[in-house]
């Protein structure tokens, strides 16, 4: 049956090391054309090779800036294998009629344990004393060194991983407090503070999970660092601008806060092999990682499963529930029909240019899906034609003014 892109012309570009989950999954459903680099690319080689791709795979060091997108002539459709889409221009990718998939939970488990593991370990001390043994010192001393039961831990964000986050560390015995933009259901014995400001001035822990947003970008600066409590923690496994890393570094320097671990960073190396530079290196009390929150092997293999399924699912089917910035559709297979895939600007007339072309060729539709937002339209048909029919019918949906994408699925 002819298509517009057979499985086995579809070109598959996963980067930054995507797990080989993701490769199978794809080479299960029989996709062959599936290229796999370990790092991100240089823009000019990114600009290159995305000109080339029809699916595209990355995880959040790679940037999908509009002027990226633009050199996407075949894209069908992105996978961030990760949760954060900060990286990628959704809204660019709507207005060329790509949607946008990730995976908004399956590393939350892992980096909520990372932070409660961190949170414990600055707690006692441990990432000063683990620095000094490591130089041939010792220090066997109480001071300074806190059990986490009756601590208070302050939330900010309390979406997917600050709520996980909340629930193991009540069951350490800890108070949990949070702070979030949205009305949210406390789980267990957590509560909602009055504000930043309080949770900040309450808090021992201050733990941030909060997503990439102009609200969030330096949220938290020298202001809210010195209103936190003189010996509090801070953990940033959010995202690197989030936090004035500067005045952390100043406010550590001077003893108001005694420690923090830090995952990620205003600015990451691109690969493993670059260097890290930041004004918290050589600081004993602070514990760094290199973006790894969501890290873990687990999280990694699920991730890469669900991802590239996501993106089956839109590339066989034409489904896009869950994008994050698409009109959302979920299609019933309807094998008897060809399915016609229609992706346009949305203005007036376009739907029902779309219906005379049907009328007109007399061909019937078996089923209908639609769905809009302010800017785009997404319309599935299935048809009762045969093969040339359904090619004609393509080429007379590309010529429909305001068309973005159009594509035979089967
Ligand atoms: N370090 C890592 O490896 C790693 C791994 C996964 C996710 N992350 C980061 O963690 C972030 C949070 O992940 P999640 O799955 O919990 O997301 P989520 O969307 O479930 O939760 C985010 C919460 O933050 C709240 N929020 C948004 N703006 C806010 C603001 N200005 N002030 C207070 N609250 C605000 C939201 O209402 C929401 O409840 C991701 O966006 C990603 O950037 C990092
Ligand atoms: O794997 C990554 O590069 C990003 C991990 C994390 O920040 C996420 O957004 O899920």
């Amino acid at each position: 049956m002819k298509t517009s892109f057979p499985r086995q012309d579809i070109r598959v570009l996963l980067l930054e090391g995507v797990s080989r989950s993701a490769v199978e999954t794809f080479q299960r459903a029989g996709y062959s054309q599936i290229e796999l680099h370990a790092k991100s690319l240089p823009e000019d080689e990114l600009k290159a090779r995305i000109a080339e791709a029809h699916i595209v795979g990355i995880r959040s060091r790679s940037h999908l800036t509009a002027e990226v997108l633009e050199h996407a002539r075949r894209l069908i459709a992105v996978g961030c294998f990760c949760i954060g889409t900060n990286q990628v221009d959704l809204e660019a990718a709507r207005r060329l009629g790509v949607p946008v998939f990730n995976a908004p939970y399956s590393n939350t488990r892992s980096v909520a344990e990372l932070v409660i593991a961190e949170a414990i370990m600055l707690l006692r001390g441990i990432p000063q004393k683990n620095a000094l043994c490591h130089r041939g010192g010792w220090t066997k001393s109480a001071a300074g060194s806190y059990e986490a039961r009756g601590k208070t831990l302050g939330v900010v964000g309390y979406g997917h991983i600050g709520t996980q986050v909340g629930v193991l560390a009540e069951s350490l015995g800890m108070h949990v407090i949070f702070h979030d933009v949205e009305s949210k259901l406390a789980l267990g014995n957590a509560r909602a503070a009055a504000s930043l400001q309080d949770l900040l001035e309450r808090a021992d822990v201050v733990t941030l999970h909060v997503p990439e947003t102009p609200a969030t970008k330096l949220m938290i600066g020298a202001a809210e660092l010195a209103a936190m409590r003189p010996g509090a923690l801070l953990i940033n496994a959010s995202r690197g601008t989030v936090v004035d890393i500067g005045a952390l570094a100043d406010a550590l320097r001077r003893g108001h806060l005694a420690g923090a671990a830090v995952d990620v960073f205003p600015v990451e190396p691109k690969g493993n092999d670059d260097p890290f530079v930041s004004p918290l290196v050589g600081m004993d009390n602070v514990i760094l990682t290199p973006h790894i929150g969501g890290s873990t092997l687990e999280a990694q293999d699920n991730i890469g499963i669900e991802v590239a399924s996501k993106l089956l699912r839109y590339s066989d089917n034409g489904s896009t529930l869950s994008a994050v910035n698409f009109p959302e559709v979920s299609l019933p297979e309807h094998p008897r029909s060809r399915r016609l895939l229609h992706i346009h600007r949305n203005v007036p007339g376009v739907l029902s240019r779309i219906n005379e072309l049907f009328s007109a060729g007399n061909i019937n539709i078996d089923a209908q899906f639609l769905q809009t937002d302010t800017e785009v339209g997404y319309v599935v048909i299935d048809v009762a034609a045969d093969e040339a029919q359904a090619a004609a019918l393509k080429d007379k949906l590309a010529a429909i003014p305001g068309t973005l994408r159009t594509r035979v699925l089967y």
